[in-house]
């Protein structure tokens, strides 16, 4: 759906030149939500801006639809771009102007009949959950309930595209997993291929099917989410996924510990099926858990278990063994074999 061919991005100011995007080449599959994360500046909005041309790439290509953007001016570049709609941070909604008339707003630019645009505009705040908030303004509505309108508005003229700009970040918990549940039920109902950047490794873990990890302007690491959060491979991936999933053990715990300490990671069902139980009583180990959990991953369990085992050293290397064949990956984080 949305092909990136390597795309740079050079801003030149008075007295410098800054590489926002450096040489990114990304492939984003119809229907799929995929996450871009990355610290403050790492180039996640420059790329995003890419996308639908709000920024021109200095040099690369951009398909979307099949369509190549970045060949595209003035009228054909426009309506190219009501293929692909757009949410902000901070909503962007016309303070002046009620719920309903922001919404008919992005209608109007695209010259539909009024009548038509009352019942776009209606079905649009039902999709939302906002049909009671139709004739209110923006400064009556929580922030939850703006960025619903955004949502609607960027729906109307029925994009294939829904392009996400840091959409959650001004929102508390409870609100961020609400409009992270509508996002969801978007992309699945009307097969909207979403593409969203965020620092939050949350909402990454709660939504995308895909993910890229950005710094410098270059995409570092890339693939499903579940595999990054399984397997990351850059120090950068690691302290993301640290931000959800963290597994410090305090260093009086550790030093408490005679015995080896492992990681252990279970992908899939595995990770419910009580592996770790079976391995101790098997080769008569006692296993001292120090930390673990199973996180859910587009509802997929990751099991990650920390423990000191103790027991005979060759039994303990069986054991591992063992737990490597059974799906799992085993890392000796203080070794004492
Ligand atoms: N209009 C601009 N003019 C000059 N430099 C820019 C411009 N926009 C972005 N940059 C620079 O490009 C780099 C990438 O910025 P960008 O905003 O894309 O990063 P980001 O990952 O989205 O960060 P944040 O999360 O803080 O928005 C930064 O070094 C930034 O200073």
């Amino acid at each position: 759906m949305i092909e990136i061919q390597n795309l740079s991005k050079i801003y030149k100011t008075k007295n410098d030149v800054v590489k926002g995007v450096d040489n990114v080449t990304l492939s984003i599959q119809k229907g799929e939500i995929y996450g871009i994360v990355g610290y403050s500046g790492a180039g996640k909005s420059s790329l995003l801006r890419c996308i639908n041309l709000l920024e021109r790439p200095s040099t690369g290509h951009l398909t979307v639809d099949g369509t190549d953007l970045t060949s595209l001016r003035g009228e054909a570049l426009r309506l190219a771009r009501l293929k692909i709609g757009m949410i902000f941070q901070h909503f962007y909604l016309i303070s002046q102007k009620t719920v309903f008339e922001n919404i008919a707003f992005a209608l109007k630019a695209a010259k539909i009949p009024p009548k038509e645009i009352t019942k776009r505009v209606e079905s649009l705040l039902e999709m939302v959950g906002l049909s009671d908030k139709r004739n209110v303004y923006p400064s009556q509505l929580s922030g939850g309930q703006k960025q619903r309108v955004a949502i609607a508005r960027a729906l109307a003229n029925n994009p294939k595209v829904l392009l996400c700009d840091e959409a959650t970040s001004a929102l508390d918990p409870t609100t961020t997993k609400s409009i992270l549940n509508l996002l969801k039920k978007i992309n699945e109902e009307l097969d909207i291929t979403i593409v969203l950047i965020t620092h939050e490794m949350n909402v990454v873990k709660e939504i995308c099917h895909r993910m890229a990890i950005m710094q410098d302007g270059r995409v570092i690491e890339e693939g499903a989410v579940y595999k990054i959060f399984s397997n990351p491979k850059t120090e950068l991936a690691k302290e993301f996924i640290a931000s959800v999933v963290s597994f410090e053990i305090p260093e009086s715990i550790v030093n408490s510990c005679t015995g080896p300490i492992v990681k252990v990671t279970f992908r899939g069902k595995v990770a419910g099926e009580g592996v770790i139980s079976d391995t101790l009583q098997q080769f008569n180990l006692n296993g001292n858990f120090l930390h673990g959990s199973i996180e859910y991953i587009q509802e997929r369990p990751l099991g990650i278990f920390v423990m000191e085992l103790k027991g005979e050293k060759n039994e303990i290397q069986k054991a591992l063994d063992y737990i490597e064949q059974r799906d799992a990956q085993v890392e000796v984080l203080r070794d004492g074999i």
